[in-house]
């Protein structure tokens, strides 16, 4: 997919579940005078009326109006506004390959709600894979000094260790090695590989996937010049002496790196896709349905999932 855009180019933010914190938090973005311009979508009168009752002062942000089927009531998600919340990334998407948008950074969306609407849905992060015909994508999340990717996402843990194939191990560390050269700028990324059993497996002693899968496609990319160092136990991983000097960690699935990121980085987080060709940054968080309507919620994550939008355009250019 070719993609034609310039830096320039607005920046498109989706709103996200319309009952969650998301257009709370876009509406937050006015207070602060971007380097780019922003648009943010999703329906207007949700928009101005969580402004009115907040008190939050709009500005000139500019909004890209896209309808809610149903009321949104802060705290209630409505499996009628599932379509609304998905045709604003397929707006969004839309203009990112078209170079409307330079990228879109997205607002939280309620994943259960969607299911129940019929729609089977796992994250922004797959559906943005499939939606532009990319075979494998990577989530990698970042904030305070970690950029922890997953080798595994949105799936029930008893479905992770087959989930965890030689092909596909080594078709994410080549996104991973790829993406933090091509959109982070590091020449030679050192990445930390975690083992999926406790000590990585023990010598076999403790399951086999660190031998039979991980250390294979570990020696196989070694060859070509990638630095890898691994399979590391998960539990030492993230010490500072074990960090030291590295650019990336590799979990094995999603609560391996993301509990660790969360806890070191929630306030500052922010999610990458990697692989994708367009740019799609989001916060770190959920849709915080107990905080929607009430003003108390973060948008540092928010900020910081533009910044780095802004600051990967660049570099694309
Ligand atoms: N990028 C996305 O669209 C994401 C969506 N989700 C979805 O969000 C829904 C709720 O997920 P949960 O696991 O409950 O996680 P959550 O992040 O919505 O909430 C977890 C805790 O963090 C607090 N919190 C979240 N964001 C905050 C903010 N900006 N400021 C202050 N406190 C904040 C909440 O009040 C709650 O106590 C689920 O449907 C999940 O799938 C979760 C993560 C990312
Ligand atoms: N916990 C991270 C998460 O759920 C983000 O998912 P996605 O919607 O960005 O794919």
């Amino acid at each position: 997919m070719k993609i034609v855009s310039k830096t320039s180019n607005p920046i498109v933010v989706t709103s996200g579940e319309p009952a969650g914190i998301g257009p709370e938090l876009c509406l937050q973005l006015a207070s602060r005078a971007w380097p780019v311009p922003l648009v943010v979508l999703g329906d207007r009168d949700l928009l101005v009326s969580r402004a009115r009752i907040l008190g939050l002062d709009m500005g000139a942000l500019d909004i890209l109006h896209l309808p809610l089927a149903a009321p949104a009531i802060a705290g209630q998600p409505n499996a009628a506004n599932a379509n609304y919340v998905l045709q604003m990334l397929d707006r969004a998407l839309a203009g990112c390959v078209s170079g409307e948008f330079s990228a879109m950074v997205t607002a939280p969306v309620h994943k259960s709600i969607i299911n129940d609407a019929g729609i089977s849905f796992t994250g922004h992060t797959e559906y943005l894979a499939r939606h532009t015909g990319t075979s494998r994508v990577v989530m990698l999340l970042a904030g305070a000094g970690l950029r922890v990717a997953l080798a595994t996402t949105h799936l029930a843990l008893k479905d992770v260790p087959t989930a965890i194939t030689q092909a596909g191990l080594e078709a994410t560390l080549r996104i991973l090695h790829n993406d933090l050269q091509n959109k982070f700028g590091i020449t030679r990324p050192r990445i930390l590989v975690a083992g999926l059993n406790p000590h990585a497996g023990e010598g076999g002693h403790m399951g086999r996937e660190e031998i039979d899968v991980i250390i294979p496609v570990l020696n196989r990319l070694r060859t070509e010049g990638m630095q890898l160092v691994g399979p590391l136990p998960a539990d030492t991983l993230f010490t500072k002496n074990v960090l030291a000097g590295s650019d990336a960690q590799l979990a094995m699935y999603h609560d391996q790196g993301l509990a660790v990121l969360k806890y070191a980085a929630f306030d500052e987080g922010i999610n990458v896709t990697l692989g994708l060709p367009i740019i799609r940054t989001s916060v770190d968080h959920g849709t915080a349905l107990d905080l929607a309507g009430t003003g108390r919620a973060s948008a540092s994550s928010l900020f910081a999932a533009v910044d780095a939008a802004i600051h990967i355009a660049r570099r694309r250019i």
